[in-house]
């Protein structure tokens, strides 16, 4: 595990080189892998504990830190220290070591920590039910760049995808097949698809509002599309300029075409937690929403906060409802992060063991029929935090950074990502080193 991608401060740095840092930014360049290196079990106690070996040797180490998982960088002139205690790990260690190098003894630290007897009870109870995995949905090309009020080249949002895939996520939402009068930030829709659809290693599914929509994007060689549908009226109105009930009837005829042809269909709920016209929605609404979709032949269902106002207090009696009628592994959370709570709101979704979140890069992003909604939680910030908590997403932070660059010059602003910026600031002080 870098510790990098952990919470800390920068100033707290080792010195090394720009290189090295972006190296260790990158969760693939050195994650924590329970199976090779057996201690990614240590990581999140009461998931999986290794070995009761390794972990009493530790216990000794216990440093009586409050909180794991925020680890400190050591100075490089605690190397002798470290080496002391590196002599007394377990071969499993020796190997994290080997891939990892010494500058990755934070972890041990942190490690030690899953041995004290009131800590394990501690993180159990906070972080037990955390899924292993996450599959992240970046929505950024599509959630983010819609609502620019500079149309985006297609030139560049293909670049954008390329870089998103290349990061490591593995399914980046392409584009929207809508009415071009509605959205025409994405009425490249056609020529975005036709440059991407041979992508490999990634699933690009496209939004679809109707039969028109979804014929289009298969002839555009789209193989996964998305229907989004509300649980508020007035937002399908505004949205999609139809009742929820007109909408579903549209869906499922969408569902039966694509069942057709073996597309799979993603089905999206807005206005999952709050309606910027009818103020809150009752969890019931939602579920009933996201039932329909499920029963029609969706595969996952993503519930949208689209105007970012709900807060743990209310998205847990959300998820409930849903989760009465959709089990947790069909459900998807999409946060937009207008008051800042899309990370908690994640943590407490996965914590309920949902394992599927969406995000977008540099936090693009907004529904042009939502107004004053921001942009979705950044993916960055998503992947930071996932990193901190030993969760796995296969994303390389350091690639996707660069992405978020990317779109962000292009734009000419600041990326929307904490952790970017964050990162940023790091890259930067390395280079006066
Ligand atoms: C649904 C419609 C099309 C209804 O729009 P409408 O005007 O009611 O549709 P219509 O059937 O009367 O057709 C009007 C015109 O649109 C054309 N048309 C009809 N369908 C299509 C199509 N698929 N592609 C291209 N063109 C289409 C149709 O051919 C016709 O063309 P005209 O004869 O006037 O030249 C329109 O309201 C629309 O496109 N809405 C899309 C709005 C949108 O994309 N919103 C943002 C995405 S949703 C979102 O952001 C929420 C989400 C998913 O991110 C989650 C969250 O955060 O909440």
């Amino acid at each position: 595990m870098s510790s990098l991608e952990e919470p800390l401060g920068f100033d707290k740095l080792p010195s090394m080189s720009t290189i090295d840092r972006i190296q260790r930014f990158s969760a693939g360049a050195c994650r924590p892998r329970g199976e090779d290196m057996g201690m990614g079990t240590c990581w999140i106690e009461g998931r999986s504990c290794s070995t009761s070996n390794s972990c009493d040797e530790d216990y000794e180490e216990y440093t009586g830190e409050a909180f794991p998982w925020r680890r400190h960088v050591r100075d490089v002139s605690e190397g002798e220290a470290f080496n002391r205690r590196a002599s007394s790990l377990s071969k499993n260690r020796m190997k994290c070591r080997h891939v990892c190098d010494s500058r990755y003894l934070p972890d041990l630290q942190y490690r030690s920590k899953c041995n004290g007897r009131g800590v394990r009870g501690i993180t159990n109870k906070f972080l037990k039910d955390i899924p292993k995995f996450v599959k992240i949905v970046e929505v950024g090309p599509r959630d983010g760049l819609q609502n620019e009020k500079n149309i985006v080249p297609t030139s560049v949002k293909v670049e954008l995808i390329r870089r998103l895939v290349s990061s490591g996520l593995t399914v980046v939402e392409a584009t929207s097949f809508v009415s071009p009068k509605w959205v025409p930030q994405l009425a490249d829709a056609k020529d975005v698809m036709k440059a991407v659809r041979d992508m490999e290693d990634a699933r690009l599914p496209v939004l679809t509002p109707n039969l028109k929509g979804f014929e289009a994007a298969v002839a555009a060689g789209a193989k996964e599309v998305a229907v989004f549908a509300s649980a508020s009226e007035s937002f399908s109105k505004s949205n999609i300029n139809c009742s929820i009930e007109e909408s579903l009837v549209r869906y499922r005829a969408v569902c039966a075409a694509a069942k057709e042809l073996s597309v799979p269909v993603r089905g999206y709920v807005s206005c999952a937690v709050g309606c910027p016209v009818e103020g809150a929605i009752p969890p019931s609404k939602v579920a009933y929403v996201a039932k329909e979709l499920y029963n029609m032949g969706c595969f996952e269902i993503s519930l949208a906060d689209t105007i970012g106002v709900g807060t743990p207090g209310t998205v847990v009696p959300m998820l409930e409802a849903v989760m009465a009628v959709v089990s947790a592994e069909k459900l998807a959370v999409h946060f937009h992060d207008t008051y800042g709570q899309s990370l908690p709101n994640i943590l407490v979704s996965l914590q309920m063991g949902i394992s599927t979140v969406d995000s977008s890069v540099a936090g693009l992003g907004g529904c042009p029929y939502a107004k004053g909604a921001s942009g979705n939680v950044a993916t960055e910030d998503v992947v930071y935090m996932l990193n901190g908590l030993g969760v796995k997403t296969n994303v390389d932070l350091a690639k996707l950074k660069l992405a978020g660059d990317f779109i962000s010059d292009h734009l000419g602003r600041q990326s929307g990502s904490k952790t970017a910026i964050a990162l940023g600031r790091v890259t930067a002080d390395a280079s006066k080193i």
